[in-house]
C-alpha cells in the first residue's frame, strides 16, 4: 500500500467531511441527516427474504488449525486441509478455531484499539493522516467523484518489515499500545506462515511455495477500524463493498457487521470472540490460478452499537513478482493470471472507483 496518491481532489465535498472524523460527527450528534456523501443504500433495497422461505443459511467455515499437524499424512489433519481447500475455494474464508493465539492477546489487542479510539479527539489527531495518505489516524483517502464515504475511523499502520515503520503514527497512549501490538504481530507472522503452509498442501504443492513467493521482506499491516453507531443503518454503511488488494488478511472483531458475498449473496460472519477470520485477497487468488477465491465483503452500520475489528493484511514484499503457481498449471487447468509485481498500486484506483481490480492480472 506504498504508493502516492494524487494530491489534487476532483471531489472536494468527499474531501472536507474526511477531514472529519465520523466519530466527531457522533459525539457532537448535531446532524438530522446523513451527509450526503455517506448514503450508500436506498431503504429497503436488499431486504433479505423470509428466514423460514429459506431454511438455514450456509456458514462460513470453521476450521480447526490444531488439527493440522507437520505430518500431513494423518487422517485428521487431511481432514482438515481437504476443508481448508474447499472453504477458500468457495467462500473464500474461514473462521479458524485453535489458531494457537492466547484468548487473553486476543482479548487485549482489542481492548487497546478501543482505548485508542476512546482517546479525547484532540489525543487522537496527534496521530493523524492527511486525507490523501494510507498510514495514520483517519479515514481512507478521497474517493472518486461520485463514490460514497464509509462510515468508520480508522489507525492503519505498517509494522513489518521493521524498517518500513512509521513511528510518527504509532499511539504512546495507552501505554501498552506498541508492545501488545508487537507481540500481536509476532503471533500474525506464525499464523500466516502456518496457513500459508496449510494453503500449499490443501492443493498438493510444496508447502514452502506461496511463503516464497511472499518473499522474506513481506508486509505486515495492521488496520483498527472503527465503527461508530449509525442513526441510519438502513442506508449508510461501515465499510463498502470491495475485495482486499493483501494475500489474504486476518480479522478480529468483537461485534458483528462484516458479511461476505457469496453467489450473489450476503451472508453474516458470526462474531466468536475467539476465532479469527482468514480472508483471501487477490493476491492468493492470483497465486492459486484462481482456484483460492478473493471475496467481496462489507461491513454494516448499526444503529445501536459500536464496534472495533482488527485487520492483519499480508502482502508479498514491495517489488517482487507473483504469478500463479506452476503446480496448478496443466492441460485441463491453463494459467489464468499473468506474473505481476505491487499489486497494491494497480489495485487503488480501481478500489477508488468502487471497482474490483483483478481483471488487470488477468491473462
Ligand atoms: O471491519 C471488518 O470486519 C472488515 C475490515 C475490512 O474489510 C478491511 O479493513 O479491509
Ligand atoms: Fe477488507
Amino acid at each position: 500500500m506504498e504508493m502516492m496518491v494524487a494530491a489534487v481532489s476532483d471531489n472536494p465535498m468527499a474531501e472536507k467531511l474526511l477531514s472529519k472524523r465520523v466519530q466527531e460527527m457522533v459525539i457532537n450528534n448535531n446532524i438530522e441527516e446523513p451527509p450526503q456523501p455517506y448514503v450508500s443504500r436506498v431503504q429497503e433495497e436488499e431486504d433479505p427474504p423470509p428466514m423460514a422461505a429459506m431454511g438455514a443459511p450456509p456458514l462460513v467455515p470453521i476450521i480447526d488449525l490444531s488439527r493440522i499437524k507437520s505430518s500431513s499424512e494423518e487422517e485428521e489433519s487431511k481432514d482438515e486441509l481437504y476443508k481448508i481447500k474447499a472453504a477458500l475455494s468457495s467462500w473464500g474464508c474461514f473462521q479458524a478455531i485453535g489458531q494457537g493465539i492466547s484468548s487473553s492477546l486476543l482479548d487485549e489487542i482489542r481492548k487497546i484499539g478501543r482505548e485508542f479510539f476512546e482517546l479525547a479527539m484532540d489525543e487522537k489527531k496527534k496521530y493523524a493522516k492527511t486525507v490523501h495518505e494510507f498510514e495514520g489516524y483517519g479515514a481512507d483517502p478521497v474517493p472518486e467523484q461520485g463514490q460514497f464515504l464509509d462510515w468508520s475511523d480508522r489507525l492503519f499502520l505498517t509494522v513489518f518489515p521493521q524498517d518500513q515503520r512509521k513511528y510518527q503514527f504509532w499511539p504512546n497512549n495507552p501505554h501498552s499500545f506498541r508492545g501488545i501490538v508487537e507481540e500481536y504481530m509476532e503471533k500474525m507472522k506464525e499464523l500466516t506462515e502456518f496457513i500459508c503452509k496449510a494453503m500449499a498442501k490443501s492443493l498438493n504443492l510444496d508447502e514452502n511455495c506461496f511463503l516464497e513467493q511472499f518473499g522474506d521482506q513481506s508486509q505486515f499491516q495492521i488496520r483498527f477500524n472503527y465503527y461508530s453507531p449509525c442513526k441510519w443503518s438502513d442506508r449508510v454503511l461501515g465499510l463498502k463493498p470491495h475485495s482486499d488488494s493483501s494475500g489474504f488478511t486476518i480479522i478480529m472483531e468483537d461485534e458483528q457487521g462484516l458479511q461476505v458475498l457469496k453467489d450473489d449473496k450476503w451472508f453474516n460472519v458470526p462474531n466468536n470472540p475467539h476465532s479469527i477470520l482468514v480472508l483471501m485477497g487477490d493476491q492468493m487468488q492470483i497465486m492459486s490460478n484462481g482456484i483460492l477465491k478473493s471475496p467481496v465483503h462489507r461491513v454494516l452500520s448499526n444503529s445501536e452499537r459500536d464496534r472495533i475489528s482488527v485487520a492483519v493484511f499480508y502482502t508479498p514484499e514491495v517489488g517482487k513478482e507473483i504469478e500463479p503457481q506452476n503446480g496448478l498449471i496443466n492441460e485441463e487447468n491453463p494459467k489464468l493470471f499473468k506474473k505481476i509485481k505491487d499489486y497494491a498500486d494497480i489495485y487503488f484506483p480501481y478500489y477508488q472507483k468502487g471497482q474490483r481490480a483483478i481483471h488487470t492480472a488477468q491473462l
